[in-house]
């Protein structure tokens, strides 16, 4: 679907939509436990798929009206499950989750990740723990991402775990039953490795410890994984050099999951908070295209474990006039003259493409270093960003695991953008386009059905002059 972006001004309330990480990893969590109800679900292309893969293992998820709440008729005289069917509406209140308890079935067919990494590498560690074999596939760009690490250390475990191609890359075999052990892995291709491990490592007979062998990258997730096996009463531990426990994923030299452990949320359920690599793209659009005097408010902002809040300090240094209420949750920001910052996303990988758009638009240069890691995305986010934001007028400078935006010598202009398929490119473009003069047509704009299925309606609904070819509300 081509989308046109015209240069338009942005101001009122948009609502953040729930967090995509914590969404699969409760999704997951509750498939582990004997059943629980996941509320307030990030329900889009990626979370469909770990929902398919918890209904192949011998789940099931299903929307749920909110307890308390009076059931519209049709969801509870027709309760669909969420295996991709179109009638799971992308605001279902909560997903009823039927567990497999920790003990995996052998699905009875392949199991399509579609464009969802983190789906491919929780499930292929969850596949571990069948005793037989699952099938993981995904889309063209999940097939090209690298899952030799996570192979290899299933493997040092004892378990089968092989790319069909030899190449680290899906399709993968995975035939367990998996025990549980010590294995190495490097921390700087991927967190969700260890996410993966630890979490399939709670139900083991033996437990996992995980060392790593290189500096973990994306740390913050590891953290979200950590806050959420807590809130389902499972326990893993970052350690130091030395063994000893440390408080976060942080600098952690390993960590440690014991067996035996079972998933159960305080209640029965557990509740997503909303998503802030989602929340960068509006605080973004607030920061580069405000109506003076106005301001865009986003709520649903609450503190979490999620790394991607550091945009709203990354915005305040570029000078955005931005205040976050924590309690309440809300944002407001207003626009500002912008300067260029350096900004290190070894922490904060998703927030690239947000920060490249803003550097597009503030004085002086934005130096984004530390990123090499961006580039096993959904598509190379670094080489993405520079390509696509020179085509509509920025001066980049592309180094291996840095990327700078001459912003001072950058004059932006509608032009045809392609946004690669990849759900943050796109809505990245969509947000610098509101800086541009003339019209941007971005390529692929369908893609934000990966996080955030509603991102062009909340986006009109704001202000953004948009208009979506084919679109089919
Ligand atoms: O665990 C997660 O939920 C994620 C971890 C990060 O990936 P890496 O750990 O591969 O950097 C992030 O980029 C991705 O969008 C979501
Ligand atoms: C990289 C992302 O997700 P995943 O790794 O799950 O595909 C993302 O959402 O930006």
């Amino acid at each position: 679907m081509d989308v046109h972006v015209t240069g338009s001004t942005v101001r009122g309330t948009a609502r953040a939509p729930p967090s995509k990480s914590y969404t699969h990893r409760a999704l997951l969590a509750a498939g582990y436990s004997d059943g629980a109800t996941v509320r307030s679900p990030l329900v889009s292309a990626d979370t469909r798929a770990t929902a398919r893969a918890v209904t192949a293992f011998g789940g099931a998820v299903r929307p749920s009206p909110e307890p308390g709440a009076p059931a519209p008729e049709s969801r509870a005289a027709d309760p669909e499950p969420l295996d991709g069917s179109a009638r799971v509406p992308d605001d279902a209140e909560a997903l009823a989750v039927d567990g497999f308890g920790g003990r995996p079935a052998v699905p009875d067919d392949v199991i399509d990740c579609a464009n969802s990494g983190t789906t491919m590498r929780l499930v292929t560690a969850a596949a571990a723990l069948a005793d037989g074999a699952t099938v993981l596939t995904g889309d063209g760009s999940l097939r090209s991402r690298p899952q030799g690490p996570l192979l290899t250390a299933l493997g040092d475990l004892g378990v089968r775990a092989e790319s069909t191609r030899g190449n680290g890359r899906a399709p993968l075999v995975i035939a367990g039953p998996l025990a549980g052990g010590e294995v190495a892995i490097p921390g700087d291709v991927s967190s969700q490795y260890v996410t993966a491990l630890l979490m399939a490592g709670a139900v083991t007979d033996e437990g996992i410890e995980v060392e790593l062998t290189t500096e973990l990258k994306s740390a913050p997730y590891v953290d979200i994984t950590l806050e959420l096996l807590g809130d389902f009463g499972v326990e893993a531990t970052p350690v130091g050099e030395d063994g000893a426990p440390l408080d976060g994923a942080a600098g952690a030299a390993g960590f440690v999951v014991e067996g035996g452990q079972s998933y159960a949320p305080a209640g029965g359920s557990y509740a997503v908070p909303g998503d802030f690599s989602s929340i960068s793209y509006l605080v973004a659009a607030g920061a580069i295209a405000a109506e003076p005097g106005e301001a865009v408010r986003i709520e649903g902002a609450r503190p979490s474990a999620q790394g991607d809040a550091a945009i709203v300090d990354i915005a305040e240094r570029m000078g955005a006039d931005i205040d976050w209420d924590r309690d309440e949750g809300v944002i407001a920001v207003r626009r500002s003259d912008l300067s260029g910052v350096a900004v290190d996303v070894g922490d904060t990988p998703d927030l690239l493409p947000t920060i490249a758009a803003l550097g597009a638009v503030a004085d002086g240069d934005t130096r984004i270093t530390n990123c090499e890691h961006v580039r096993y995305k959904e598509t190379d986010r670094v080489a993405a960003m520079a390509e696509e934001l020179e085509a509509m007028g920025a001066e980049t400078t592309e180094e291996p695991d840095a990327l700078t935006i001459h912003g001072s010598e950058s004059d932006l202009r509608g032009a045809t953008v392609d946004g690669r398929a990849d759900h943050r490119i796109v809505m990245a473009l969509a947000v610098a386009a509101l800086a541009a003069e003339g019209t941007t047509t971005i390529r692929g704009g369908e893609h934000v059905d990966v996080s955030f299925p509603g991102f062009f309606d909340a986006m009109a609904d704001l202000g953004m002059a948009v208009e979506r070819e084919g679109a089919t509300e």
